[in-house]
């Protein structure tokens, strides 16, 4: 039986059966968070998170540290369960499934491992598996989540690697690699599984500072090269004015501010994206 190499146990949470309200499901954002509470114990991270995303739109979130930005990116891979609210993908719900009477149930793990799928995510700490080659790390997913017969996917991870500069590595484990290059692998192995929505977590955060410019340069390119969707949480503020045309500021488990990267870096509304601009800036 294939197994999903993202599935994580998620945290058990009580969900409640959700009304459905159709009126929302007009002209369908690629991404949409409706209402979303996430608490851990009695911490509220998320309160009513209310954003979304169009399809083909680069978004960045920014906050301060804590303010829940990787739990947003967490929820959407279904690496945790929402408390409250629902996330909807293109108008079908993420989170739940409908039921005959057309409310909301809680998703059953078979829906969840189904719509994970359309998601890729590349992690702060590239989360490579050690002990395959650079081609496998890349296939495996493609052959046993998909069903991709494995000469078109070892095809297309060569392309991928030669897309993310490592054509020369196919053969190489990941402890032989730098962390720019294990990197790079993961953001191969993400597009291997030709997601709708790419989520980059902090994704040079672990890097060497020299290394850092060449994979932003990377995904740039990527988002300027390609129609894929992408959800980005960084504290490279010049990335996000690179890449993104709407950045979201996070604090206390709510979007403050949302706008254009030229509106959010020059001329904030609030006081909170001021602060925190002037604390990173
Ligand atoms: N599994 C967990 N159990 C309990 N609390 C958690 C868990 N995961 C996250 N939290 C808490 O949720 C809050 C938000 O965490 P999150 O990692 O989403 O913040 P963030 O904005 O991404 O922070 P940073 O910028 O530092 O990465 C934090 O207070 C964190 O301690």
């Amino acid at each position: 039986m294939a197994t999903d190499p993202l599935q994580k146990k998620t945290a058990a949470a009580p969900e409640a059966v959700v009304p459905v309200d159709t009126s929302k499901d007009d002209g369908h954002p690629l991404v949409r968070f409706d209402k979303v509470v996430k608490r851990y114990g009695d911490h509220t991270v998320l309160d009513q998170l209310e954003f979304s995303v169009e399809r083909g739109e680069h978004v960045t979130l920014i906050g301060p540290s804590g303010s829940g930005k990787t739990t947003i990116l967490r929820l959407l891979m279904t690496l945790e369960k929402v408390s409250d609210g629902v996330i909807w993908i293109n108008g079908e719900p993420l989170t739940h499934v409908r039921a005959p009477d057309g409310s909301l149930r809680p998703a059953s793990e078979k829906h969840l491992r189904a719509a994970r799928r359309r998601i890729g995510m590349v992690f702060q700490q590239f989360n490579l598996f050690p002990n395959m080659k650079v081609l496998q790390n890349i296939t495996e997913a493609p052959v046993n989540v998909l069903g991709m017969d494995r000469d078109k996917a070892e095809t297309r991870a060569r392309e991928l690697l030669d897309l993310v500069g490592l054509s020369g590595k196919v053969d190489a484990h990941p402890s032989q690699l730098s962390g720019g290059q294990q990197q790079r692998v993961a953001i191969a192995r993400a597009l291997a599984m030709e997601p709708e929505i790419l989520l980059l977590d902090e994704v040079t955060s672990a890097l060497d500072p020299e290394l850092v410019a060449g994979v932003l340069e990377l995904l740039s390119d990527i988002a300027r090269n390609t129609d894929i969707t992408m959800l980005c949480v960084t504290h490279e503020m010049n990335f996000a004015r690179d890449v993104s045309e709407k950045v979201l500021m996070f604090d206390a488990g709510r979007v403050v501010e949302s706008g254009s990267p030229e509106k959010i870096f020059s001329d904030p509304s609030h006081e909170r994206t001021r602060e925190f601009l002037n604390a990173v800036l």
